[in-house]
């Protein structure tokens, strides 16, 4: 099987790494640069200590997507708008593994037929053009947006490290994992503080609290008792990370702060509930972002 992947960043690495031997790989990057020396170099993967080198085949997308068997789409939501008209061929049954919502509108408005939607519980940091770090190992769930889960290819063959599970419903999927980068990635960003302290200083814990009960009165959450414990235990689980968000601040990078907060915000607005903690939240990450 043939499969194609978008975005030579964290995650579109990880994914060619495990991917390639098991699949025929592709991956596009945005420059050529970084395709020569993913060419000349291979692909390094870091992982329990260990580091091995993967040949893969690259391509700088401006020379044009191949049709494959499956398109994944590994880029930040805010370079979807660049990212979704290259793809020619409407057939491709394509994942989209963004963090965040707002990249189901944009689903929604195009002509693309067979999608499938991902939510990555992987870690990944990219260290340089050709090499990637497993940081953390998770699993990758995914759920059909338009399409049978049952056709979905992955679900075949098992790889080592890097399971992928199906699950029936990408609305919930997509908000369970919205409400934990919606807490943790704007708090951490703001207090500069690594995943566990939002947990561990009792001030910040008491923001954390705060913040949930507008969050989940938003979304009418019921079992909130549990959605908030498996939060915590991310924090936990996660404790000496420093989330994508503050690491996009500290590095001068754009956030996705528009498809996870400013989608809460824009949620808040059209269930007429309040939202006053999440638009203080929004601008302050704005503000630091600009
Ligand atoms: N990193 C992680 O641990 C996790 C990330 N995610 C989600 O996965 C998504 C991707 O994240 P991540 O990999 O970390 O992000 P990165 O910023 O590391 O990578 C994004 C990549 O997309 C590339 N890109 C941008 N525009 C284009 C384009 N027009 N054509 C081809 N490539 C393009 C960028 O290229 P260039 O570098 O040249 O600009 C970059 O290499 C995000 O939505 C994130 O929230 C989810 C779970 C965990
Ligand atoms: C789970 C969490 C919060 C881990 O840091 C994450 O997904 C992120 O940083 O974007």
């Amino acid at each position: 099987m043939d499969i194609g992947i978008i975005g030579g960043g964290s995650i579109g690495l990880l994914f060619a790494a495990y991917l390639q031997g098991v699949y025929e790989i592709t991956l596009y990057t945005r420059t050529k640069k970084q395709a020569d020396e993913l060419m000349q170099l291979g692909l390094t993967l870091k992982s329990d200590g260990l580091s091995k080198i993967k040949k893969v085949k690259v391509v700088p997308i401006f020379e044009g997507i191949a049709k494959h068997d499956l398109l994944f789409i590994a880029v930040k939501q805010y370079h979807l708008h660049e990212v979704i008209p290259l793809i020619q061929d409407p057939e491709i049954p394509l994942v989209f593994l963004q963090n965040g919502y707002s990249h189901i509108k944009m689903i929604k408005q195009s002509a693309l037929q067979e999608i499938y939607i991902g939510v990555v519980e992987h870690g990944a940091l990219k260290h340089d053009n050709t090499t990637v770090e497993h940081t953390g190992l998770g699993v990758t769930r995914i759920a059909a947006y338009s399409g049978k889960l049952k056709d979905f290819p992955l679900f075949q063959r098992e790889i080592s490290m890097f399971p992928f599970k199906a699950e029936k419903d990408f609305q919930e999927m997509l908000l369970n994992k919205l409400l934990v980068n919606a807490m943790i990635n704007p708090l951490t960003a703001i207090l500069k503080v690594e995943n566990g302290e939002l947990i561990n200083n009792p001030h910040f814990y008491l923001l954390f609290k705060k913040y949930f009960e507008e969050i989940s009165n938003i979304f009418e959450i019921e079992n909130r008792e549990q959605v908030i414990d498996h939060i915590e235990q991310i924090c936990l689980a996660t404790s000496k990370n420093r989330s994508s968000m503050l690491k996009d601040i500290e590095l001068g990078r754009k956030t996705e702060i528009d498809a996870i907060t400013g989608y809460i915000m824009e949620s808040a607005i059209e269930r007429k509930k309040p939202y006053e903690m999440t638009a203080i939240i929004y601008s302050l990450v704005k503000g630091m972002e600009s």
